[in-house]
């Protein structure tokens, strides 16, 4: 039998990036979801196309070799198709997880194949697979946790490449940057070794690769589509296209990259070079990424270990400067009902509702305790008050 691969979430990042180097790698790849006109697609075609765009022209490639799985409706299948599987990938949101957990467990309990699972969740979130492997847990019985080890291995990832929300009428195809990065933990493979992947960078330690890539691509990109859209700006390239908003984003990656270059002891100019390929793709003016797409659900953006409280957290720790990531906070308490962005919508009342330290706790997670507090109860006070003036954030 040849190699099959799980992989839950057939969105943009799903069959444009997990799904195309899994299909390269020579697996089969079952992808699992829950909107009825996904699997419909891709259980009618028998291949769709990823295209990749820059300035040098466009490249396509052809996805062939997979089936589909309406969890919702056929969860048994889902469960059968784990259980004789060699590697589950997801890449569904970080607040998904606990969702697809349940499903993932009953499969691995059921295994009987000699190698173990390899468990790789694809998210945007520092620890993702670690997160996973909680809630698979937590739905595991505990005595068959002891031999958990036997039948499931855990990997985290860091995955890098820039899927815009895909025009109208695309279909299943998908157009995206060439540019990738899919970078995964090593050692939870001992000595049944890594699956065969050829896109992936297996590392021994993957905090500096995860952090720099969430504290430069995603702090950069958010940046801009706060700032961007506050200045009634529609797409990133737009907003990087504004001289004043370019600014604002390299002063915040001036921040970033000196807690990267402190903690990770990563050399200054490769971390100079690494900041001018991002702005480089972020301003790709050959992707239409929406500001909203990128702004979208702010209060996971605002978490405690996320794009702009997880660095400026660690640089008030050191004592080193943050008041550009501020800025971006600022900007993103700003994203407030936003059309089909229910975290949008929870934001304003949040803000609404509480007082600015307690909104300031529900929405960061920091501690009260903690020396970057004070700054940002002073953000949220200053978005407040704008709020209570006008009833309406400054926009
Ligand atoms: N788009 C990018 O540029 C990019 C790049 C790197 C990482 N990521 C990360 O990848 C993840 C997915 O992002 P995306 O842009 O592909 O989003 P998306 O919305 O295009 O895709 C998510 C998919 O998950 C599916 N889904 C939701 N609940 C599910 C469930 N319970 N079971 C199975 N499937 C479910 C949705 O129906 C959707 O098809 C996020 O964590 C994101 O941060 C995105
Ligand atoms: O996916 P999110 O919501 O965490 O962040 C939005 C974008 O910044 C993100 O999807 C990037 O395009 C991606 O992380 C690039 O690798």
């Amino acid at each position: 039998m040849g190699k099959k691969a799980i992989h839950f979430g057939g969105g943009n990042i799903g069959r444009g990036f997990v799904a195309e180097f899994l299909h390269t790698a020579g697996y089969e790849v079952v992808f699992i979801d829950v909107m009825d006109n996904i699997i419909n697609e891709l259980q009618n075609t028998k291949s769709y196309q990823v295209t990749e765009v820059s300035e040098g022209g466009e490249t396509t490639k052809t996805i062939t070799n997979y089936r589909a799985i309406n969890s919702k409706t056929h969860e048994q299948d889902v469960i059968q198709e784990i259980s004789t599987a060699d590697i589950v990938t997801c890449a569904v949101g970080p607040n998904i997880l606990k969702f697809i957990a349940p499903v993932i467990a009953k499969g691995i309990d059921i295994r009987s194949t000699p190698k173990p699972l390899a468990v790789i969740a694809c998210e945007n979130a520092i620890g993702a697979t670690d997160t996973l492997r909680g809630h698979i847990e937590s739905h595991t019985d505990s005595e068959r946790l002891k031999t958990m080890g036997e039948r499931a291995q855990y990997a985290n990832s860091a995955i890098d490449r820039i899927v815009p929300a895909q025009p109208p009428n695309s279909g299943l195809n998908v157009r995206i940057e060439k540019f990738y990065e899919w970078v995964v933990e090593k050692s939870p493979f001992g000595s049944v070794g890594h699956p065969d992947v050829p896109a992936i960078h297996w590392v021994d330690h993957l905090e500096p690769y995860i952090e720099r890539k969430l504290f430069t691509v995603n702090t950069s990109h958010a940046t801009a589509a706060y700032y961007g859209r506050y200045a009634g700006k529609k797409t990133i390239a737009e907003a990087m296209h504004d001289s004043y908003i370019r600014g604002v984003v390299r002063d915040v990656l001036k921040e970033t990259s000196s807690l990267i270059i402190d903690k990770h002891e990563i050399e200054a100019q490769e971390q100079q070079d690494y900041v001018e390929t991002i702005i480089a793709r972020i301003s790709n003016p050959y992707l239409e990424d929406s500001v909203e797409r990128v702004g979208r659900a702010p209060l996971r953006k605002l978490g405690r270990k996320e794009r702009f409280i997880g660095p400026a957290a660690q640089l008030a720790e050191r004592g080193m400067k943050y008041d550009c990531l501020l800025g971006s906070v600022e900007m993103a308490l700003r994203f407030q009902n936003v059309k089909d962005d229910e975290e949008s919508a929870e934001l304003a009342k949040i803000l609404k509702e509480n007082s600015p330290a307690d909104a300031t706790v529900q929405l960061t997670g920091l501690e009260r305790t903690h020396p970057l507090f004070s700054s940002v109860v002073k953000v949220v006070d200053q978005v407040q008050s704008e709020a209570k003036e006008t009833g309406q954030p400054r926009i």
